[in-house]
């Protein structure tokens, strides 16, 4: 299904997640995320990102209030399919180690760790190799994965996923245990596929404002399983907002699209 710029991705409606024990992971959640968004989903440890990834990818279901995925509801609709239609990312995904760059993305192909040769046609071999360019990936095409450092890993990683043309992004950290040059690559490429794919929705975990890529649209700031904000980063990502979700006097910088953070007091010893 081909959506178009400003239809709805993702939708969370009074969504409340809690555990046998009574817990709740996630409370009256209301989100809403819209094809040509890029979303941060912030918050420090425990704040209850990865609950909201896990309804986002189908793996996990609301205990109340309804979540609908690239217009389908939850809980009335076969979730394999579903999950087909997605890109989810996870730095932990193991790959073949065997396997060369180029073939670990095929695999995306078929959604399976092993490629599926007679599946494969001449167009997604060009599919393929045009990926690999848009994640800066495309000179490690017959390099081996046991060979490939963790960045170009990740960004192998994305290549794969978009393989199958998902109109919805999950991102899980994807800098996390990044060096640098790694990172910096990897958020740059993450910018770049909004170019190639203006109509896709991407959803990005992080605890650190500092690793979300320029291309940021909107975030959603978690904390104890409630919202804090959300919406376009000039209203959500701000100093207050920013300083209630963590917890302490924390001053936002935005330096050519990027954003740093730092303890008001400790800026102010500084000066
Ligand atoms: N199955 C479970 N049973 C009980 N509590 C759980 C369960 N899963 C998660 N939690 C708790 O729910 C809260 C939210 O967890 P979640 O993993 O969504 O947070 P997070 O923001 O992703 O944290 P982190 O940044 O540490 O990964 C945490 O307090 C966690 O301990």
């Amino acid at each position: 299904m081909n959506q178009s710029v400003g239809g709805i991705a993702l939708e969370l409606a009074g969504v409340t997640v809690w555990v046998p024990s009574g817990e709740r992971l996630v409370e009256d959640i209301d989100w809403t995320v819209r094809h040509g968004e890029t979303w941060a989903l912030l918050g420090p440890n425990g704040a209850g990102k990865t609950t909201l990834l896990s309804l986002a990818d189908t793996s996990r279901f609301p205990s109340a209030g309804r979540v609908t995925i690239l217009g389908r509801t939850m809980g009335r609709v076969d979730i394999w399919t579903l999950r087909a239609e997605l890109g989810a990312v996870n730095p932990s995904t193991q790959m073949p180690e065997d396997l060369n760059a180029e073939d670990v993305v095929l695999t995306g192909r078929t959604g399976s760790v092993h490629p599926m040769w007679k599946k494969y046609t001449a167009d997604d071999h060009h599919r393929a190799d045009e990926l690999m360019t848009v994640m800066s990936c495309q000179h490690l095409r017959g390099r081996q994965v046991n060979g490939l450092s963790q960045g170009e890993r990740g960004r192998l990683r994305i290549a794969r996923s978009l393989m199958s043309d998902p109109e919805l992004l999950l991102l899980d950290e994807p800098a996390t245990g990044l060096d640098l040059m790694a990172r910096e690559e990897l958020l740059s490429a993450i910018s770049v596929i909004r170019t190639h794919m203006p109509q896709i929705a991407i959803v990005l975990v992080s605890h650190h404002i500092e690793e979300l890529p320029a291309s940021t649209s909107h975030a959603l700031l978690l904390r104890g399983g409630r919202i804090v904000s959300k919406g376009p980063v000039a209203q959500s990502l701000t100093s207050s907002h920013v300083s209630a979700c963590f917890g302490g006097d924390i001053t936002i910088r935005r330096h050519l699209g990027r954003w740093s953070a730092q303890l008001a007091d400790a800026w102010s010893r500084k000066e």
